[in-house]
């Protein structure tokens, strides 16, 4: 398994299709010489543009482009890299391609697997695993602010962050540790060091790292919101609204809508996962029944769940009666995840509780936004963030725990030694795991399977 991060890879690196321009690139840790003085005709100085034909095994030019070698560990993988930019052709790369791996077959090339060149990097040091996330969280963001808070990650500002926590614990842990190895001082040492202290202003940094890895996963995996409620409040009206497109059928007969409509919009640069759902009630119709069930699968899943009522038949006793219906039916779900909207309001009086607003002349939109970003406690602008995973989330949700518990040893008198000095070992191996400081092969091969090819 390990051999196969020594073996030379190669692969076009630009997107499928046809390009203006396009990439194949190899990498390899023995010398690419051979391959360069057959391919190009003779050697190439080093991180230099070289425009020249590429040439076949029988000296014909494939195409006429640009090579750039970087020798070893100055490269994006840290190893030997060759790149031949040539003219963005499907055919033109996939020759240009089968020609490196004949020209290099005494180097015994193979074709890259998906990210594997961003694997080289991270196993060769060039970035940590956070920073790799963010490689293919750049590539595939899909708002502004996700793209510039990947790009921050990739910089390293994640990487940082967690680097100062690091270096913090392992100062105490050093101070445990040597504690340990003195018993006949342990309390003085502990105590002169004000270890506790420390503690909680590891703690309390942690917190707010947590608090922006929060707001950066966010922006990284956007918010599943839910349109829910009876047959004909306006839910199909609401998405459109908010999308502002028509997406969703509507018209005034109850059970419009059946299969769940879905459309993602931004808020302030975080992704909302919008899904119109079938109107909840009981029906025959086996069709809409199908529709009301995938209503209550959606509904259970979401991050919010947006209960849309009717204005115009609020306290009307049959309205009502379904209303509490659906009520009872939620009951299961968290009441932190519903947001109670009151719409028509265009039609009727304003509602005693609740947020009303107009599907239909926009009214109280403005507010439902700015309701579903506090709702999820997106808090932060988007300047200054850096993109994160729920992995990340996870990763300090562990350490804080461990540094909870070792608060707890701490404060016991005499405090158990071995039982905090284990406790800061845990909060240090969870805290490695998202630079990948110590992070199972199972992980990183899940992490980089998920990169488009070439990267
Ligand atoms: N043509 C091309 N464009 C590209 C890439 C590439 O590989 N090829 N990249 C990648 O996919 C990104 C750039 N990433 C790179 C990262 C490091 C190095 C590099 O040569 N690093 C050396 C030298 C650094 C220096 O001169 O300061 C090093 O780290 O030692 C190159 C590209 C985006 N654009
Ligand atoms: N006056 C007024 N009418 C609205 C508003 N929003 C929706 N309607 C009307 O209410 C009716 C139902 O709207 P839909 O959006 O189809 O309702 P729905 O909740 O999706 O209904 P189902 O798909 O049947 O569950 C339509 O005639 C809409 O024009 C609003 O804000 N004000
Ligand atoms: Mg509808």
């Amino acid at each position: 398994m390990l051999s196969r991060h020594q073996d030379p890879i190669a692969a076009i690196a630009t997107a499928p299709g046809r390009g203006a321009v396009g990439i194949v690139r190899v990498s390899s840790k023995q010398d690419l010489a051979p391959l360069v003085a057959a391919i190009c005709g003779r050697a190439l100085r080093p991180r230099e543009a070289s425009y020249l034909p590429f040439r076949d095994a029988r000296g014909d030019a494939i195409d006429q482009g640009l090579a750039l070698l970087f020798p070893a560990p100055h490269s994006y993988t840290g190893e030997h890299v060759l790149e031949l930019q040539a003219h963005g052709g499907p055919v033109v790369l996939q020759l240009l391609l089968a020609r490196c791996m004949e020209a290099g077959a005494e180097l015994n090339i193979r074709l890259a697997e998906p990210g594997e060149f961003t694997q080289r990097a991270f196993l060769n040091g060039k970035l940590d695993l956070a920073q790799a996330e963010a490689v293919s969280d750049l590539i595939d963001a899909s708002t502004e602010a996700a793209a510039r808070s990947a790009s921050r990650a990739l910089s390293g500002a994640l990487s940082d962050e967690v680097g100062v926590l690091r270096d913090a614990l392992i100062k105490l842990r050093m101070l445990v540790e040597a504690t340990l190895d003195f018993p006949e001082e342990e309390i003085d040492f502990l105590q002169q060091a004000d270890a506790l202290g420390q503690l909680s202003r590891l703690s309390a940094r942690l917190d707010a790292v947590l608090d922006r890895t929060r707001q950066g996963a966010l922006l990284r995996e956007g918010i599943k919101v839910v349109l829910a409620g009876q047959p004909n409040v306006g839910k199909s009206s609401l998405l459109n609204a908010l999308a502002g497109a028509e997406l969703a059928i509507v018209t005034p007969i109850p059970g419009t809508t059946r299969d769940k409509v879905s459309q993602t919009i931004q808020i302030e640069g975080v992704p909302l996962h919008i899904s119109d759902t079938a109107g909840l009630r009981e029906t025959e119709d086996v069709v809409e029944k199908i529709g009301v069930a995938r209503s209550w699968d959606a509904i259970a899943e979401a991050d919010v769940v947006l209960f849309l009522h009717d204005l115009t038949r609020v306290g009307a006793a049959d309205y009502e009666a379904e209303d509490a219906q659906i009520r009872a039916r939620l009951a299961a779900v968290d009441p932190a995840r519903i947001v109670e909207v009151f719409n028509k309001a265009d039609a009727a009086g304003a509602p005693a509780q609740g947020l009303a607003l107009s599907a239909r002349t926009g009214d109280g939109l403005a507010e439902l936004r700015r309701r579903l970003l506090e709702q999820v406690g997106w808090h932060a602008t988007p300047e200054g963030l850096f993109i994160a995973r729920e992995r990340h989330v996870q990763a300090l949700k562990r350490t804080r725990e461990h540094l909870a518990l070792a608060h707890g040893v701490a404060t016991q008198q005499p405090p158990a030694l071995d039982l905090l000095a284990e406790e800061l070992r845990l909060a240090h191996d969870a805290l490695g795991e998202i630079t990948g400081a110590f992070s199972a092969d199972e992980l990183l091969g899940e992490i980089f399977s998920r990169f488009c090819i070439g990267k």
